[in-house]
């Protein structure tokens, strides 16, 4: 089957699903969660019994009035099924990938490690602590950290990126998931997650919806339609006794008519769409949400901060220069530096081991092997050895070398400021390399600020957002970077504590804040945001942190989130003005239809001309069902989202759709109203 037919077959699959699920939807169950629709799901019953007993509440009517009940009891109930089918549709999408999702899941086997030996055992059966061992060509069975080995891996079942990606203990790139394919050596996991609770079984819960709660947003607009609901429902009763003060009565099925008319069934109809929709969308980028509130968040954010190395810029910072200072030589500086680097296995260390063999100078890694390694720290921004006879080589950030031998009562060396500003204005990074007190010189490692990064900034401020670059480097390249990225602001020689005291800030000041973050230390912050996106290749504790995750770990993928979110948030409005502007056309189109035989002054009102109140009324119903699906493309699409103030956006948007909302029921009743008399059913 071609991958076109492929996935007709699967949208056609989806609409056939959601027709059914549009009945299945009909349990009072599931309706009375949405109060406006249920209201018409009663309205449907009781005209259904009007139908069979017309004079059920008294009076004295005859067979034609059983006709017109009839058709109201038909159009209220096709009014509830395409408002099932806005929220069917919607869930399709998703429910289709949790099966295929599902699919991955079966059948998985582990070996497990019981006292010296692995054992066969089911995947479903490993627990938090398990340790298991995984072969090339073997699936990983289940969440975990890899504690021994390094591989590649297939994620692609997850990510649907094809491209293999490096997994291994230590650092940040050792958490695994599983349903995804080792492809070379051997890894040994400790699996992280009980039964139920893994990443992919969180994300069939999310795709399908299941685990879906109403945001604090759609719940104030739920509260908010279910008392206008109440509202019109008193205003409708009432309408009785005044009916009877001017000697008139207005049958039930009418009453019924008018207030499913006049409540907001449009954006009842499509509330729950709108956000699945939304939520879909952020799947679509490949971004997993794991609240539909995440996603509205990020459609309020004012502020976005942003780490310069890997997210603004390239990431893979890589020597390129050795620039002695004092009166030391080149290769006395590449000896130094290397010795600094012969156990980093950070990108930058291995980058420095580089450039010196291209420079010919090499030490042997089994002379040191009993020096004390001294990892690098985003807090010590600093990293070397300590060797056996007590000389120590430190290479890092200029400033904190400086404080390291002024410490150490070593002296720095006059031409060391000037070659550092030399290699921060360029926009590099300059690390100064030590042996015990005595500065040797500075490494130079560039970055590229990655292409298109300036007009994507542009965008965030033209949506009034604020990015603020945070980064452990020195305020000089910050400074350079900042300019060239076109960032806001920036705050250079930040520890991992700078970034949650910058989020605590700016939270302070009422403002909504999101950021990027893959490392263990950016868990607290990214827990702190209020919208903390994880990259998929991070640490697990990051990964837990954040309420998204992007399966492409591309930091800058924020500002997708946050234009899918503005957009969520837009739609709803839209659409909700829309709704609530049609209501008070349809007062135009029914109030005098009803009125005029009881009060004949009320004629002026009749500015519609509609020809028989019986028509007047059925064509607004009949409109006020139709509009729910013309309008389920928008919702599932969206309103196109310009940058631009959120108030220039709000004035355009009350005006086109407020506007809209209307002049669009006049039209549509109108033409309606024409076809119901050509059919001869104005006169029923
Ligand atoms: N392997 C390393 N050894 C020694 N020093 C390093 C090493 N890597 C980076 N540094 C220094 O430590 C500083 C802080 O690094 P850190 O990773 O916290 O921030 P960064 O990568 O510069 O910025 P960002 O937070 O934007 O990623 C760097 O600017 C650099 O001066
Ligand atoms: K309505
Ligand atoms: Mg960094």
């Amino acid at each position: 089957m071609s991958r076109d037919s492929a996935q007709r077959t699967m949208s056609s699959g989806i609409v056939n699903r959601a027709v059914i699920d549009s009945f299945v939807k009909l349990n009072p169950k599931l309706m009375i969660k949405n109060p406006v629709m249920f209201v018409v799901e009663v309205g449907f019953v009781i005209t259904l019994l009007l139908t069979a007993f017309p004079n059920l509440f008294g009076g004295n009517y005859g067979p034609s009035q059983r006709v017109y009940n009839l058709i109201v009891c038909i159009v209220l109930l096709i009014t509830v099924l395409f408002g099932n089918f806005a929220e069917a549709i919607a869930e399709g999408r998703g429910k289709a990938q949790a099966e295929s999702l599902r699919k991955t899941k079966t059948d998985l086997m582990a070996h497990r490690r019981k006292g010296g030996a692995f054992e066969l055992v089911p995947a479903t059966s490993l627990r938090k602590g398990d340790i298991v061992r995984v072969s090339a060509g073997e699936m990983i069975p289940a969440d975990g950290e890899v504690i021994d080995g390094m591989g590649s891996v297939d994620e692609s079942a997850i990510t649907g990126e094809s491209a293999p990606v490096i997994r291994g203990a230590g650092g940040d790139f050792n958490s695994v998931t599983g349903g995804t394919k080792l492809l070379s050596d051997e890894l040994v996991v400790r699996v992280t997650v009980d039964p139920g609770e893994s990443f992919l079984d969180n994300m069939i819960r999310l795709v399908e919806g299941a685990s879906r709660q109403k945001t604090p947003n759609e719940l104030a607009l739920s509260v908010l339609l279910a008392g206008l609901t109440l509202i019109f429902f008193i205003v409708v009763v009432t309408l009785q006794p005044m009916a009877h003060y001017v000697h008139g009565t207005i049958d039930v099925a009418t009453l019924i008519a008018l207030l499913v008319c006049l409540i907001p069934t449009t954006i009842g109809a499509l509330l729950s769409a709108i956000g699945i929709a939304g939520m879909d969308r952020v799947v679509r980028f490949n971004v997993i949400a794991k609240s539909g509130k995440a996603v509205e968040a990020a459609g309020d954010v004012n502020t976005l901060i942003l780490d310069k190395t890997g997210t603004i810029t390239m990431g893979n910072r890589l020597a390129s220069e050795f620039v002695p200072v004092g009166s030391h030589s080149e290769n006395e500086l590449i000896e130094v530096a290397v010795l600094s680097s012969l156990f980093d296995e950070t990108p930058e260390g291995r980058s420095v081991i580089d450039l010196a063999r291209e420079k010919h100078i090499q030490l042997s890694r089994e002379r040191y092997m009993d020096s004390e390694n001294v990892e690098f720290s985003a807090d010590t921004r600093m990293s070397g050895l300590n060797l056996v006879d007590g000389t120590v080589v430190r290479k890092g950030a200029v400033d904190a070398i400086k404080r390291y031998v002024a410490e150490k009562g070593g002296l720095i060396p006059p031409d060391l400021d000037v070659k550092t500003e030399r290699i921060a204005k360029e926009g590099g990074t300059p690390l100064a390399v030590v042996r015990d007190n005595v500065v040797y010189g500075l490494i130079y490692l560039k970055d590229i600020v990655k292409p298109g990064m300036k007009e994507r900034f542009e965008e965030l401020r033209k949506m009034g957002i604020k990015t603020v670059m945070c980064t452990g480097d020195n305020p000089l390249t910050a400074a350079t970077i900042a300019k060239e990225a076109g960032v806001d602001e920036f705050i250079a020689e930040a520890k991992p504590e700078d970034k949650m005291r910058l989020i605590r800030t700016e939270q302070e000041q009422g403002k909504l804040v999101a950021m990027s973050g893959d490392g263990t230390n950016d868990a607290p912050a990214l827990a702190l945001a209020d919208v903390g996106l994880a990259m998929n290749t991070g640490t697990t504790a990051a990964k837990e942190a954040g309420n998204m995750v992007d399966l492409d770990s591309d930091p800058t993928k924020l500002i997708e989130v946050v234009s899918i979110g503005k957009q969520l948030l837009i739609t709803r409005g839209a659409i909700t003005t829309f709704s609530i502007a049609n209501d008070v056309a349809k007062y135009f189109a029914i109030i005098p239809a009803m009125f005029v035989a009881m009060i004949p002054s009320l004629k002026v009102l009749n500015i519609m001309h509609l020809t028989t109140p019986h028509s007047a009324i059925l064509s607004a119903l009949i409109f006020n069902a139709v509009i729910i699906p013309l309008l389920i493309p928008l919702a599932m699409k969206g309103v196109k989202y310009r940058p631009m103030s959120a108030t220039s956006m709000l004035v355009r948007n009350i005006l086109f759709y407020g506007v809209g909302g209307v002049i669009v029921p006049f039209i549509g009743i109108k033409l309606i109203d024409v076809m119901i008399t050509a059919l001869g059913l104005a006169h029923i």
